[in-house]
């Protein structure tokens, strides 16, 4: 049995208090919260709050532990076009886009479905896209020790979309990249491949 825990239950507490204060959101706003449409909305808002704030209580470090294998492979290994869903910190409004990653093990390779859970892991907390890009960065070379790694997050921001400065098609680039991906050679050919269609 894993010691981490994903997402599996909501608090009822917390589900009750985010029921209260989304009662008087919506009633801020001019809804009726007695309405037929509405009158769960407060509840559901709640679960879908606490799910996408649920990396708040999941230790990242301890998924990859869950299922690192000793293994002589010395090259790039890349998980590429990784989903990602996050809640920008300062409007709560969602960005969206792609995560992709690489890194070179030294002894140790990790599960490949790893990668992408510590990605949501991250990405399920109030974030940043810079810190999101760190945040997995430095776990998978503090916990895997590889030889390298490098992250590339590419995203839309829903707050400069529908709202702000309201630009539908911009997309935000981060990286970051430690140990072997430092050398401009190895970063060039992992930034190549992540381009790649391979079609
Ligand atoms: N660097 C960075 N900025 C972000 C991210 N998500 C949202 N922002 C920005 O956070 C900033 C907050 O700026 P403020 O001036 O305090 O907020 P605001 O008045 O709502 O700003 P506008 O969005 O320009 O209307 C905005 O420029 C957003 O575009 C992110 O992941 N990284
Ligand atoms: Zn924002």
């Amino acid at each position: 049995m894993a010691s981490y825990r994903y997402f599996e239950e909501y608090d009822q507490p917390v589900t009750d208090t985010l029921i209260e204060n989304y009662s008087k959101i919506l009633s801020s706003v001019g809804e009726d919260i007695s309405r037929d449409g509405i009158v769960k909305t407060p509840e559901r808002a709640a679960k879908a709050m606490q799910f996408l704030t649920s990396g708040n209580c999941q230790d990242p470090a301890e998924i990859l532990k869950s299922a690192m294998f000793a293994e002589a492979y010395h090259d790039m290994v890349i998980i590429k076009d990784i989903e990602l869903y996050s809640l920008c910190e300062h409007h709560i409004l969602p960005f969206f886009g792609k995560a992709h990653i690489a890194y070179i093990p030294d002894g140790h390779i990790v599960g490949l479905s790893k990668i992408p859970r510590v990605v949501d892991v991250f990405a399920r907390r109030l974030q940043v896209q810079e810190r999101l890009t760190h945040d997995i960065l430095e776990c998978i070379n503090n916990t895997l020790k590889p030889k390298g790694v490098a992250v590339v997050i590419e995203a839309s921001h829903m707050c400069m979309m529908m709202r702000g400065v309201q630009k539908q098609n911009s997309v935000t680039t981060t990286s970051g990249f430690r140990g072997q991906f430092e050398a401009i050679e190895t970063r060039n050919e992992f930034l190549k491949l992540i381009s790649s269609d391979f079609s």
